[in-house]
């Protein structure tokens, strides 16, 4: 589905992502873990085409999709929800799905025929992202777990197949971040995640398979027990 193969991004002398591979299965929820630095964010950057790659390939759906713009990259069905929420203050939730769901059709009808076509569509993924109370809370009355539902919100309204989280919990206190996790597992099987994450006991908790990154590279790839019992990872990462 999407595999990233020999992906490397340099910023003049320093090599921020070295030669990655990683390979996304289909529904699975994929954690990316590693210590500041290690180019968790960068690697994302590359997918989602905010970044062009250094060298290496970024194929989707059998399509080679480096170097694309990210509207194009959107598009195809790659979303991404950010470690600080971008949301107009004033908006309601249910504007903001408004403007976000995708229109069915491809067509880009009149304001008052969007509105009436899309209501479904727009209450299927506030329940989804557990903000079906709140369609009419403006997004600066919304709680701090909630502002981050409703950045994933507009992910999930784009339709996207793949969701790159750049860290999700971050921020979040002990009971938002037990949300995003039920969340998590509500969505997993019907989209792909690769979820980065600083929270390991929640990376361990919902990744179906994890990749270490240290200093650019891949240090390992396993299941959350594999990853935590190998020893490169313990010494580089753990400190032990
Ligand atoms: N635009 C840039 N220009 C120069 N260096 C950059 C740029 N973006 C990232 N870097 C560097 O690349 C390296 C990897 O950064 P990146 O943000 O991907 O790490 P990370 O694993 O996401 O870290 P953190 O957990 O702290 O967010 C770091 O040394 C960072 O300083």
């Amino acid at each position: 589905m999407l595999s990233v193969e020999g992906l490397t991004k340099e910023f003049g002398s320093l090599v921020a992502v070295d030669d990655v591979s990683l390979e996304l299965r289909q529904g699975e929820i994929h954690g990316l873990i590693g210590p500041n630095g290690a180019g968790k964010t960068t690697t994302i950057n590359l997918i989602t085409g905010e970044l062009s790659p250094t060298r290496g390939s970024v194929e989707f759906n059998g399509e080679d999709i480096a170097g694309l713009a990210p509207e194009q990259i959107t598009q195809r069905g790659i979303g991404r929800s950010f470690q600080v929420v971008q949301y107009f203050p004033e908006m309601t939730v249910r504007k903001h799905l408004r403007l976000a769901v995708r229109d069915p059709t491809r067509t880009v009808g009149t304001a008052f025929g969007r509105r009436e076509d899309l209501s479904e569509e727009i209450e299927r993924v506030a329940e989804l992202a557990h903000l079906g109370d709140e369609l009419d809370t403006v997004a600066k009355n919304l709680a701090h777990g909630q502002q981050r539902f409703l950045d994933i919100a507009l992910t999930l309204a784009v339709d996207s197949e793949v969701i790159l989280f750049d860290e999700p919990a971050a921020g979040l206190n002990q009971s938002e971040t037990d949300e995003v996790k039920e969340l998590l597992e509500e969505l997993r099987g019907d989209y792909t995640m690769l979820v980065i994450e600083h929270d390991i006991d929640l990376v361990r908790a919902i990744s179906d398979r994890i990749t270490v990154l240290h200093n650019g590279a891949v240090l390992t790839t396993g299941t959350p027990e594999e990853v935590v019992e190998n020893t490169d990872v313990k010494e580089v990462y753990l400190g032990e």
